[in-house]
């Protein structure tokens, strides 16, 4: 089992995880790609030699979580579903109750999990993960949503570890300057980083996996 790192935060300090597997979360406005995202993301995982297992939150269906599980890239009783029954954020920020508890199944279910991705049902630029449910999260955007996003300043866009820039292939075809639109993000977050990538073709999802590896895990 790899040993764990303590996770770095915003404000450059660490602090310790009081779990088993390191728990990460990836949300962002509907569509933008978290799905797709994770999707590219297991494979190169496992590649690495990472044992992982995921957690999708939907408003009321489980419909990710078996979208997943019948992708065949991972062992369908991996994959867990939280209805959140709610606004998306609730169950991943107010009250992480619900992701908390199917984070402890998998650790129970599952000791060599080392690492729990946990996919927010998508909401809008303002939502956030709790530190108490995730060790680190990401959020992804899309640049069909428009090259304005970052100019926003949602939380999401703001707060996160990692910024994804998603669909940067779509560029083109909706009038988006997509170097524009990235220098805007890095404006917005001080510098904090910012992946542009393609979950179609997996264009830098092995720059995002290095980067889980990095924050959350001994890399390897
Ligand atoms: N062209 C292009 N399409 C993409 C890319 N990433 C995802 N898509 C498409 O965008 C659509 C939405 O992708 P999902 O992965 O379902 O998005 P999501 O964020 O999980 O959606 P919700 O869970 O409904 O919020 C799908 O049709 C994907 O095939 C990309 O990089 N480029």
């Amino acid at each position: 089992m790899l040993d764990r790192l303590f996770a770095p935060t915003p404000d450059g300090q660490s602090r310790p995880a009081l779990h088993g597997a390191a728990r990460i979360g990836i949300g962002g406005p509907v569509g933008s790609g978290k799905t797709a995202l994770i999707e590219q993301l297991l494979p190169m995982l496992q590649a690495r030699g990472i044992s992982v297992a995921v957690i999708t939150n939907d408003l009321v269906t489980a419909e990710d979580a078996e979208r997943l599980r019948r992708s065949g890239i991972i062992d369908p009783a991996r994959v867990l579903a939280v209805e959140a029954g709610a606004c998306p954020h609730t169950v991943i920020r107010e009250d992480p109750t619900l992701n908390l508890l199917a984070a402890d199944e998998l650790d129970e279910r599952f000791p060599d999990v080392e690492l729990v991705i946990i996919e927010s049902g998508g909401d809008n630029l303002a939502s956030t993960f709790s530190l108490d449910l995730v060790d680190w999260w990401i959020f992804v955007i899309d640049v069909a949503g428009g090259g304005d996003i970052p100019r926003k300043r949602g939380p999401g866009v703001l707060q996160c570890d990692l910024l994804v820039v998603n669909k940067i292939d779509l560029a083109p075809h909706v009038g988006v300057d997509l170097a524009q639109m990235l220098a805007e993000a890095e404006a917005v977050r001080d510098g904090r980083p910012i992946i542009g990538t393609n979950c179609r073709s997996g264009f830098h999802i092995d720059a995002v996996a290095e980067a889980i590896a990095r924050a959350v895990l001994v890399e390897r």
